[in-house]
């Protein structure tokens, strides 16, 4: 996993590449620009596009004056560069590049506090106004540049982050910022990114690698962890010989009710198909024809006989479609311990009676959605108070908190938070979260420990909608495909 590292932490990577690789700053700046370079040249291919790139004085600015000689250099031929003299301070880098700068063709057009500013002609501009350096809101000159840009609505590709966005999770509602489409940002995405409200600010963000070392990162300690395609090949166990449904364990899950079968029988396909040995389905009978017509393979537990066969569990997912129903949950409590998934309306019963929370087995996972989890644990204005929370509330009870959200944060009980990077809008869809409880339960019985589970279903889930997308091409991926997609993305490990 990849450590999500602070504007501070950043500093100390860079001076440290700088004293150990070593490498003069000036060079860094440089190899920063140059991956930037070629990552926009991905996105505007055509060299007569025309690019304003606006540059504060700081780092940021110094990337955006060596950014705008490499592009003219790469044959871009409508090349501007702005330059906000809004205060007198300027880093060596900064003038080292200008002077780069003033060797080169390109136009540069400096602009002092309150000098009035032209239309903006160009079709992209890049924002290198100000990056992780940001130490307080943007007012005066710098707000009126900003929003001046905002209105011009042409297309924004950020240099390493969006203008006036604090790069460390907290993001104000009132902040205001830039709007970038694109965000090239280095080394390592900031943690805002990961974060629903930086969706005013920014699209979409792709990280380069400038040759920041590597090791000195990862010895940092970091709160957010990255999870990363090695880490789910490393955790995942295949199959073995001579192995058999015993192997796999045994998933009991208890959902569904007369107008929300349909939960309890996605949660069950997607138990089936993510390798439980065996699934059972704790449902009202009356669901049984429609599960034994889509997924023959589970069988039935009556509630009724739920105490007598407890023990042939292996783990239990209880909640999705539960609906009046849901006074199971709090027997099932009452049973000994399994490892256990709570979704959706076990979820609610919880929220309405908070002590069944001490009851809950240990290191049992919630997989909540941003209302469940604030009917929960109250109310929060932001999504930083939310994961504090979650991590909170994960590290004082021993839980796995899987909190849902367009980059799902998985709060794990030492503190930490795991992000979970695949998925994407198309998977907005009802019943994608009862897929994902029948995965988690069905890693859980396969023996894996609740954060591997949290970590690989996520995953897994995620993959399965990017691929469905990426190959497919749908525009919207019902919870079925998720399922049956399955299969192949674990092959795939
Ligand atoms: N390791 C890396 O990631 C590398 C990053 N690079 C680039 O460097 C920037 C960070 O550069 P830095 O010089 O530290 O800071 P900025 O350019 O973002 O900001 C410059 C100064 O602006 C002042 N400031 C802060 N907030 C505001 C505001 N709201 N309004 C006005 N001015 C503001 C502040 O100075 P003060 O003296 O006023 O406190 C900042 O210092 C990083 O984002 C990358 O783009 C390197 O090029 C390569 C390595
Ligand atoms: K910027």
């Amino acid at each position: 996993m990849k450590n999500v590292i602070s504007s501070a932490q950043m500093r100390d990577a860079d001076r440290h590449t700088i004293d150990t690789a070593p490498i003069a700053s000036v060079d860094l700046m440089e190899r920063a620009s140059l991956a930037f370079v070629g990552a926009f040249m991905q996105l505007y291919p055509d060299r007569h596009v025309s690019v304003l790139v606006c540059c504060g004085t700081g780092n940021n600015g110094g990337d955006g004056l060596a950014i705008a000689r490499l592009l003219q250099g790469h044959g871009y031929d409508a090349v501007t560069v702005w330059i906000a003299r809004f205060t007198e301070r300027e880093t060596d880098d900064f003038a080292t590049n200008l002077t780069r700068l003033h060797n080169t063709p390109v136009t540069v057009a400096e602009f002092l506090p309150a000098d009035e500013l032209p239309e903006i002609r160009q079709s992209v501009v890049i924002d290198a106004l100000l990056g992780s350096g940001l130490n307080k809101p943007l007012t005066g000159d710098w707000l009126r540049l900003v929003e001046h840009i905002n209105q011009a609505s042409k297309q924004v590709v950020a240099v390493d982050i969006p203008t006036g966005l604090r790069a460390n999770g907290i993001i104000p509602a009132t902040e205001p910022t830039i709007f970038a489409h694109e965000v090239i940002t280095f080394q390592r995405p900031k943690l805002s990114f990961f974060f629903p409200e930086s969706a005013q600010t920014m699209d979409r963000f792709q990280v380069v690698d400038i040759g920041l070392d590597e090791a000195f990162i990862e010895g940092a300690p970091a709160d957010f962890k990255l999870v990363e395609p090695e880490d789910i090949r490393l955790a995942y166990r295949k199959r073995k010989p001579f192995s058999h449904k015993g192997t796999y364990g045994h998933a009991l899950i208890i959902a569904g009710d007369t107008s929300t079968m349909g939960a309890a029988i996605l949660c069950c396909g997607a138990s089936l198909f993510s390798g439980a040995g065996l699934t059972t389905a704790c449902i009202p009978q009356e669901g049984l024809l429609a599960l034994n017509t889509r997924h023959p393979e589970v069988m039935y537990c009556a509630m009724a006989d739920l105490p007598d066969l407890w023990d042939r569990f292996d783990a239990i997912g209880i909640g999705p479609g539960l609906g009046r129903r849901v006074a199971l949950f709090e027997k099932c409590l009452a049973y000994e311990p399994k490892p256990m998934v709570i979704d959706a309306d076990a979820l609610t019963a919880l929220a309405h009676e908070q002590s069944l929370l001490d009851k809950l087995p240990a290191r049992s996972i919630l997989t909540p959605h941003m209302k469940e989890f604030d009917r929960l644990f109250g109310d929060h204005g932001t999504w930083w108070d939310r994961v504090r929370t979650a991590r909170e509330q994960a590290n004082a009870r021993g839980l796995v908190i899987v909190l849902k959200n367009r980059y799902t944060f998985i709060a794990i009980p030492d503190g930490r938070v795991l992000i979970n990077l695949t998925g994407n809008p198309a998977m907005a869809t009802g019943g994608m979260g009862d897929v994902l409880t029948g995965m988690l339960v069905a890693f859980l019985a396969q023996g894996y420990t609740p954060e591997e589970a949290a970590m690989l279903a996520c995953y897994l889930h995620g993959a399965a909608g990017d691929r469905l997308v990426a190959d497919v091409g749908m525009a919207v991926v019902p919870a079925t495909q998720v399922i049956e997609h399955l299969p192949a993305i674990n092959g795939m490990l």
